[in-house]
């Protein structure tokens, strides 16, 4: 038997199996037999298959992938929003390999990947999913382009494509501590009260998967696939927005209930009327959590027009590499302005470790 057929019958043994506290044991079983099978699936096929993913080199300050099903409007959305043309067409699958353009937004350099569109299945290989979704798994934020006109089932079906390569949208890493050791048997200890699975599951799906040595600290209400997920080790934690696109050809009925049932993390937008555009480029800034930070020469005034763009958690050191190679060598201390000045707003002396915050003005004083 083949591992897809494999999955397919465990879900069905899933699906028949009734969900209650008398077979939550069960369940969870089926469910490491599924993670294990469905990570099969994912390992590259062994030969000739080419790399995964398409080779595109990430550049600027972060990457967002646009993925949806085909004529949604990606490249479109492409082509309107940075100097890269995409070629768009009114049939599918225009776009069959990743485009890359450049969003420059707040300073930002932000590179914007056009993929093909995907179908069904595209995680168990249909079309050319699998090295779309591959490609996702390299985003720090991912867009879900739908079309307003069409199913309301799409962003679901997208998630659903997504989670099955181990993909998790706007969740966060699960408060679970797993230590494998060489020796000494497993250890589980649960600090919380848990509702949705409990610790002979647990051990049960740490057998499963032959761990017969390790440290568990379940330090929230996790589910069963969560644990699963930590075990694991191999699922990536991304932001997400959903934009939905060609708002122009719906009604205002259609529209309203669309916002209405939007959460924080949609967008809509025309491509075509060019309606949402800028607010769509703002929320994409602030999805990716940047940090925008000014250098000031000494005895000069700060340079506003050219901020120094960062990813969050940047310090001191990471400003001097922005702002040349080798400054990082010569540097003898640093001043900064603003919220990360301990003495704000009165400057602060800092060294090379110093963990910087949107809008600080950076002077680096060198030997
Ligand atoms: N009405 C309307 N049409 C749009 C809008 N945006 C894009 N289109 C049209 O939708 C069609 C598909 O656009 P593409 O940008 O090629 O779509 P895509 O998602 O890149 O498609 P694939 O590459 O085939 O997956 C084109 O005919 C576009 O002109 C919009 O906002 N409104
Ligand atoms: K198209
Ligand atoms: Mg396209």
């Amino acid at each position: 038997m083949g591992v897809l057929e494999k999955i397919e019958e465990i879900e069905k043994e899933m699906s028949r199996t009734q969900k209650n506290k008398a077979t939550e044991y069960h369940l969870g079983q089926l469910k490491a037999k599924l993670a294990k099978y469905r990570a099969q699936l994912l390992e590259p096929e062994k030969k000739g298959a080419k790399g995964e993913g398409f080779d595109v080199l990430k550049s600027g300050d972060a990457r967002v992938c646009l993925i949806g099903f085909p004529s949604v409007g990606k490249s479109t959305l492409l082509s309107k929003t940075t100097k890269t043309e995409s070629v768009t067409g009114a049939y599918e699958f225009t776009t069959l390999t990743a485009i890359p353009g450049v969003l420059e937004y707040e300073g930002a350099r932000i590179q914007l990947l056009d993929l093909p569109g995907i179908v069904q299945d595209a995680a168990k290989g249909r079309g050319r999913g699998r090295q779309v979704v591959a490609v996702a798994k390299t985003a720090d934020l991912i867009i879900l382009m739908i079309d307003a006109t069409k199913s309301a089932e799409q962003k679901r079906q997208l998630e659903t494509e997504l989670e099955a390569v181990g993909i998790r949208l706007n969740a966060r890493r699960p408060d679970v501590v797993f230590k494998p050791k060489s020796a000494g048997g497993v250890t589980v200890t649960i600090t919380v009260k848990l509702t949705k699975t409990d610790e002979r599951t647990i051990k049960s799906i740490l057998q499963t998967y032959r761990i017969h040595n390790c440290d568990v600290v379940v330090r929230e209400d996790i589910t069963t696939d969560e644990f699963i997920d930590v075990l694991l080790g191999t699922r990536q934690y991304i932001p997400a927005l959903t934009v939905i696109n060609k708002i122009d050809g719906v009604s205002m009925e259609t529209l309203d209930k669309m916002a209405r049932e939007g959460d924080g993390k949609t967008v809509m937008i025309s491509c075509e009327m060019d309606l949402g555009l800028d607010w769509l480029l703002e929320r994409i800034w602030q999805e990716l959590g940047l940090v925008k930070v000014y250098t000031k020469k000494r005895g000069e005034i700060p340079d506003l027009s050219d901020p120094i763009c960062l990813r969050q958690g940047a310090t001191i050191e990471t400003v001097c590499h922005g702002i040349h190679r080798s400054l990082a060598s010569q540097f003898k201390y640093a001043l900064v302005w603003g919220k990360s000045s301990k003495f704000n707003p009165q400057p602060q002396k800092v060294g090379l470790t110093h963990l910087v915050q949107d809008e600080d003005v950076v002077s680096i004083i060198t030997k």
